[in-house]
Formats: C-alpha cells, structure tokens, sequence
C-alpha cells in the first residue's frame, strides 16, 4: 500500500454517516454522525483512541455529506479544498455485479440507478454520498466496495431461494448476503488477536442487523438475503415474511406501487411499527420499563428474533464454538446481549454480568461465565476492512 494516498471513506447506514479519513493504511480520524433524540450528533474519533462528540444543525443525514468538508476543515484535517487521492464507499445493492469491489464508472452508476428499486433503503444513499462527493472533491476516484463481498464464499446451498433456477441464474435473484464489511474485518481481526474458532456465530445488531455463521473465518450462511430486509427484525424492518401477508399489505392499505410496499416494509416495520413509537433501541428500552404494552412487545419480539436466527446458523455450522456482539447496539447495549444471551444455556453460552457492561474502552472483551463457551464483544471496523480490499484496486489508479 502507497502511504502516502489521503482517502477518505463513506459508509452510509440507515440511521447514520459514518466517515474515516486515512493516510495510505493509517488511520487519521472517524467520524460517526447520529441522532440523540431529534439532535444530530457527531463523534469524532482521532488516530490517537480519544473521542470528542459535537452536536450539528443539520435536521437531516442527508445533509451531513455536503457539510462534511467543512467540519474536516475545521477539524484541522485538512486545510481546505482538499486533493484527494480516492473515495472509498461501502455499497449495499444486490446483484452480482455488486458481489464485487469496482472503480465507479459510467456503469457503476448506472448499476446503482438500478440497484435504487430494488435496495431503497441504502442504494439511493449511497449513490447520493457518490454524488455529492464528487462535486465537493472533483476529478477524485471513487472505488464502491462491496458489503457483500464478505460472503462470496458460503457454499451454493446457502445462497439460492427455492425457485426456478434458470430464472434465478437469469435474474441475479439469490441472496447475496450484507454486513460483510462489518462481520469480515471481525473474523480478520479475531485471527490476528489468535481468539479465531472454528466455528462463529457473528451478531451484527445495528440499525439494520444480520446473524452471520462464520466457518475457519469464511462467511458459510447469514440471515440476509437479496436486499438487507430479509432475516431478524429491525429498527425500521420487518425482517423475513411471507409474501402473501406483504401483498395482503398492499392490499389491505391501498398501496398503489410494489415501491410503496417496498418502502413501508423497510422503514415502517421492525421496532418502530411493532412499537408504534420509535425506532431506536434506547428508546424501546425505556417503554419496556416504563411498562409500555407496545414497547414490551416489540422488545420481546426482537430478542426472539435473534434467539432463533442464532439457533438457525448454529444449525447451518452444526454446532457453534463462540458467539460475538457486534455493531451499535451490539456493542452499545449490556440489555439487549443480556436478553439474547439468556435462552442460549442449551448452545454452551451463559454472561458473566459483572463483565457485560455497557461501555467498552478496549475492541474486545470476552463477557462469558466461567464454563460458557467464549462470548465475545467486538468493535466491528469496516472502515478498516475497505482500506484492506481496496489495496488491489488502489493500485490501479
Ligand atoms: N446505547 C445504546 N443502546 C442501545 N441501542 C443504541 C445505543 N446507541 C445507539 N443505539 C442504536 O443503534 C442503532 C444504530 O446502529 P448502527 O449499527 O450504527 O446502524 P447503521 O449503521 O445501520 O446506521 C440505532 O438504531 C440506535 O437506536
Ligand atoms: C446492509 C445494512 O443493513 O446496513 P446498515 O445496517 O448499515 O443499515
Ligand atoms: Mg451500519
């Protein structure tokens, strides 16, 4: 890897910004934007682990990419309009051609025109960062890093759909599995930490979330599917249902467009439309124990949710050596790991409580009861892992 490249990283969430600046492989700064009741935070994190937080006037995220240059000016990052030598964005669309890492070109944005229909919840996000981006740091590359790359390697079984094949083969219709930034920087940094086991079962629980079986490091099954709606509930996502209830749905409210259906499961579904309040876990937390009937239920449902998504990769590996946390409520959230953690007596796993505290000042810690299999909390890193995959790419420009 050239050190001396300046590039800048966009991984837009559902319910965040989040940014990385890098010289070559080293890290200069992380900036994390999010909502605190109707505020939107940011959390700038420097090379040297320390952590400032600033609250912003922007109303909405999408915003936050045309104020961004501004804010690393005033950061001191940069020292104003600024040469970049590449952009790097996660991209989360389905398709093979999104499989694969690509320097954004004239097809690549015509792919993500395609991919706005069919993943409405991040591919118009993402395009929309490309674009802004490119208006601010002009003639710089831009490289769109696949999230499902990750999971390229789970055997055929794992990433077909029961239907006709030539009609899958034809259409790209299979389940091309996302989070694999966030779950592959975990199995490469448990690797070099040497706590690896055969057989792992990873827990992205963010906004959106994903139950991932990783096999000797390689992703082997995962919950999501063609698009990230598919799998456990979320903030704002049903999660896995049958079709039928979703055209009845259509039907049932007078959705004129398969878009309009689209959108109501991706963002009136999950912890939101099962609450019927909000969409954020902290909030969810607080109505359960305010003795909300709504904010208990959809609690409970979003724990069991993930109970039986890990009982199905623990069925997909034949078994399951260590379980990780990871992602913002993952890592966040002592309540939400306590509650999933109680049913899995019958896998090997139970908490040490004393050890399952909400903030972690180190990437990992391992929250198991003595005679439970590891349970471990790791800081996912995707920023790092597309500074890792784009090394090939990088090379070409
Ligand atoms: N302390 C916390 N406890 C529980 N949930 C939290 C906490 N802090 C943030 N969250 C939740 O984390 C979610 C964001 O997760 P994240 O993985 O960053 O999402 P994304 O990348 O999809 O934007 C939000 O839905 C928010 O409700
Ligand atoms: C793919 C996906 O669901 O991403 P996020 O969790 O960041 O919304
Ligand atoms: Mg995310």
């Amino acid at each position: 890897m050239n050190n001396d490249r300046l590039i800048l990283i966009t991984n837009p969430g559902s319910s965040s910004r989040k940014y990385a600046l890098y010289r070559g492989s080293n890290f200069l700064c992380a900036l994390h934007f999010e909502f605190e009741g109707d505020k939107i935070v940011y959390t700038l994190k420097k090379a040297d682990g320390t952590k400032n937080k600033t609250e912003t006037k922007f109303t909405t995220l999408n915003e936050v990419v045309s104020g961004l240059e501004k804010i690393l000016v005033d950061e001191q990052y940069i020292g104003g309009p600024t040469k970049l030598d590449a952009i790097l964005a996660r991209v989360a669309a389905p398709g093979s051609y999104f499989a694969e890492d690509h320097i954004v070109d004239e097809e690549c944005l015509a792919q993500l025109e395609t991919a706005k229909a069919r993943a409405p919840l991040h591919a118009p996000v993402i395009a929309n960062e490309i674009e802004q981006l490119k208006k601010t740091f002009k003639e710089t590359t831009v490289i769109a890093i696949s999230d499902s790359g990750f999971h390229n390697s789970r055997p055929e079984l794992m990433k077909a759909y029961a239907i006709d094949t030539e009609v899958a083969n034809k259409y790209d219709i299979k389940r091309w599995g996302y989070h694999g930034l966030s779950v592959g920087s975990i199995a490469r940094y448990m690797r070099e930490q040497d706590i690896l086991e055969e057989k792992m079962i990873v827990c992205h629980v963010g906004s959106g979330s994903s139950i991932t079986a990783v096999y000797n490091g390689k992703s082997h099954d995962t919950t999501m599917g063609y698009t990230p709606l598919e799998g456990v509930m979320m903030a704002t996502r049903t999660g896995s249902m049958d079709v039928a209830a979703a055209l009845a749905i259509k039907r049932e409210l007078g959705l004129k467009t398969d878009d309009e259906l689209e959108k109501y499961l991706n963002k009136q579904g999950g912890l939101l439309g099962v609450s019927g309040q909000s969409d954020d876990m902290r909030e969810i937390i607080r109505l359960r124990d305010e003795g909300d009937s709504r904010g208990v239920f959809a609690h409970a449902l979003y724990i069991y949710r993930l109970q039986s998504a890990i009982g199905q990769m623990a069925a997909s590996l034949g078994g399951v050596d260590a379980l990780v946390f990871t992602a913002t409520i993952g890592e966040r959230s002592d309540d939400v790991r306590r509650r999933v953690v109680q049913k899995l007596g019958y896998l090997g796993f139970t908490i040490d409580e004393a050890k399952n505290t909400g903030d972690m000042n180190e990437r990992q810690c391992n929250i198991a009861a003595v005679g439970s299999k590891p349970i471990y909390v790791i800081k996912t890193d995707e920023s790092d892992e597309m500074i890792v995959r784009a090394n090939d790419l990088l090379n070409k420009i």
